[in-house]
């Protein structure tokens, strides 16, 4: 007999969960060698994400059923965390069903005792009912058990943002972003395919960050024909929002320093319409490649990518080269944890500071390529000030030549430009603001001249 969704899940978890494996690549790597249908591969991956994202939640209340959970296997500790999982957060799977399976799974995995355990403790936890943690203390202990964030990123939280907003932030991790497309405006119009998708069943409505931005709320968008057909790309809306503030015009040369798996390329190259260029890089060829792929999906021809290391591009280009450059950065990606979730597992606060350290670097080479009257927007993917306003601050601190773009903020869509995260240096997006991404955008220019210079 197969396997099922749930043994599936296991064999992920324990790969992820005690073995630092990554969990997309993982769940990628399930959803094509194994033909799960289309409900079965929804349930997966919500079984694999979910359970990691609570993990600290849920090893706190396995504590409260059995007593050495350090002597337990990492696939039984692995089950019952999933089980909790189900038993606490999915209503639409009954509570005989998840023990079942357990069960099941126990018995073709391990002995008699195992198997007694594991109907044991489940059978108590729904007798009994699963722990409260309000008494938990200090706050910081109670907030890391509660949203399962580790207590060093909970404090880091409490220190930049203060103690709510950091709970609505780790609270937020735990619950899905909203589903977004970008429509691909060479082939169809925005308005056309949310009419033809709301014909075809599917509830959309347009995003209020990108004028190319759909929100998908409720339908599979891959299995729609427009996703095939280059008409779509899945992109959160966060990001769509750098396309937009790039302010492309037709025939503009661009760089991209940091541009696998392509989204925001793919974005670029179609605002100019195939005209002007979009210059790709990323450190290797396997990913300059997935960029490649992109782009032949969506039918653009004005893209060329190479892999190189973004701090190395003044080796390649004279100063004063593009119209547009974008610094994508690679960064801690704490505004995608749960996408990610691994993430806030395995993110240290040293890698925070070696991020920071690539991501100054990157800027020094990268901002001189850029045209006297260009634009340069630098982002990130996470919440952390190391790598966002105080890295922006901080290089331009220690020149005369640069700003940021006071425009900016003024070009923002307007329900953007009264957000909490607006600094000097950038906006901060927070995954609790608007049902997306944690994400970090700032656009920087020359000094212009003003009247008294
Ligand atoms: C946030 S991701 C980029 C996402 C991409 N812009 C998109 O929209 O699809 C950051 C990328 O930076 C790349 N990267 C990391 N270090 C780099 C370096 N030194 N030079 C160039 N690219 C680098 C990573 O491989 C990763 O693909």
């Amino acid at each position: 007999m197969s396997k099922t969704v749930r043994a599936h899940a296991l064999d992920v978890l324990v790969k992820v969960g005690d073995n630092g494996a990554f969990s997309h690549l993982l769940i990628d790597q399930t959803l094509k060698n194994n033909a799960l249908d289309i409900r079965d591969q929804g349930l997966f991956t919500e079984l694999v994400y979910g359970t990691l994202n609570r993990k600290l939640t849920l090893a706190y209340d396995l504590d409260q059923f059995v007593k050495k959970t350090g002597k337990l296997q990492s696939w039984v500790k692995w089950l019952l965390y999933l089980s909790f999982y189900q038993l606490k957060y999915l209503d639409k799977v009954p509570d005989h069903a998840v023990v079942n399976e357990a069960v099941e799974i126990a018995k073709k995995r391990g002995h008699q005792g195992i198997v007694k355990l594991v109907n044991g403790v489940l059978r108590q936890a729904l007798r009994q009912g699963f722990p409260s943690y309000e008494t938990i203390e200090p706050v910081t202990k109670r907030l890391s058990i509660e949203t399962s964030t580790p207590e060093w990123l909970m404090e880091r939280w409490i220190d930049s943002y203060g103690l709510e907003k950091a709970e609505k932030i780790a609270t937020a991790q735990l619950i899905k972003a909203d589903k977004a497309v970008r429509v691909n405006l060479l082939k169809m119009t925005r308005e056309d395919v949310k009419q033809q998708l709301i014909e075809d069943g599917f509830e959309v409505e347009a995003s209020p960050f990108s004028s190319k931005g759909l929100i998908i709320n409720a339908g599979n968008i891959l299995k729609h024909p427009f996703f095939d057909e280059g008409i779509v790309t899945i992109q959160d809306q966060t990001s769509m929002l750098v396309g937009e503030m790039m302010a492309v015009e037709k025939d503009q040369v661009i760089l991209d320093s940091c541009s696998a798996p392509g989204g925001k390329t793919t974005d670029l190259a179609e605002r100019l319409s195939n005209t002007g260029r979009v210059y790709s890089y990323d450190l290797h060829e396997k990913k300059t490649t997935l960029v490649d792929k992109k782009a032949a999906q969506l039918g653009l021809i004005n893209i060329k990518t190479k892999a190189m290391d973004a701090r190395e591009l003044d080796q390649l280009f004279e100063v004063k080269t593009f119209d547009r450059i974008l610094i994508d950065a690679p960064c801690s990606g704490f505004g995608v944890i749960r996408t990610k979730p691994d993430i806030k597992y395995t993110k240290t606060s040293e890698d925070v500071l070696n991020l920071s350290m690539i991501q100054f670097d990157m800027l020094n080479t990268i901002m001189p390529l850029l045209k006297e009257d260009g634009k340069l927007i630098y982002s990130t993917c996470t919440i952390d000030p190391t790598e966002n306003e105080a890295l922006i601050a901080e290089f331009l601190s220690g020149q005369t030549r640069y700003e940021v773009d006071p425009t900016f903020f003024t070009e923002l869509p307007a329900f953007l430009q009264q957000s909490v995260g607006v600094t000097p240096f950038g906006l901060q997006i927070f995954p609790d603001d608007f049902h997306t991404d944690g994400f970090f955008l700032t656009r920087l220019q020359y000094k212009q001249a003003t009247d008294e210079t």
